[in-house]
């Protein structure tokens, strides 16, 4: 039997920095088609800015195993709806994730394939079960990054492919200074 080495990292809980990980970037122009507002999105678009980072320790996608990424959302909005990760559904569905919230005030959308949705408010401390078969998308509601960390199955794997599409059912929008769901009106089943 070959054994794999543990591993102890430290999360910079200021910035969701951790050391040796993979650094991903996903500017604006990363989430075109994504925004309700075509318009405030191509006006954002000059400026391009860095909507998360996400700095992920993963393994080979075997069943058993688990991967681990802290993502740094940043604080922002398209229009009246707050920036937000992409969102997907796991390539082979019925795996689950944990999310932790680290730094920050944030949310996270859930939804069911055939549309239901669920929002999910999160802060320093707060644990998230995502169950299987969900997609989860999450938000920045706040003035500051947003920070949390993931733990996912090595083989759940990322769909995005409806979501890109059609988005979630529901919008993260701002209105008269509070946090709002409202329908999205390009969600089809
Ligand atoms: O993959 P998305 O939807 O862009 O969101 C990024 C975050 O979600 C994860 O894919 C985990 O679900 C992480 O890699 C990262 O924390
Ligand atoms: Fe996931």
């Amino acid at each position: 039997m070959e054994y794999k080495n543990p591993l102890g990292v430290d999360i910079d809980l200021e910035t969701g920095v951790i050391p040796g990980a993979k650094k991903l970037v996903r500017r604006l122009s990363d989430l075109k088609g994504y925004f309700a507002d075509e318009k405030a999105y191509e006006e954002l678009l000059k400026e391009n800015p860095v909507v998360y980072e996400v700095y992920a320790v993963e393994q080979e996608e075997k069943d058993g195993d688990l991967n681990f990424a802290t993502t740094v959302l940043y604080p922002g909005k398209v229009g009246r709806e707050f920036f937000f990760t992409k969102g997907h559904y796991h390539s082979k569905a019925d795996r689950a994730e944990i999310y932790y919230g680290i730094k920050g005030k944030g949310g996270m959308l859930l939804q069911t394939p055939e549309g239901r949705a669920e929002w999910i408010e999160m802060g320093p401390g707060t644990v998230v079960y995502v169950p299987p078969y969900w997609a989860h998308r999450t938000v920045n509601t706040g003035d500051e990054p947003f920070i949390f960390l993931a733990v996912y199955p090595a083989d759940a794997g990322h769909d995005y492919g409806s979501i890109a599409e059609k988005g979630f059912s529901k919008l993260v929008v701002e209105e008269g200074g509070e946090v709002k769901l409202v329908d999205n009106p390009r969600w089809k089943e």
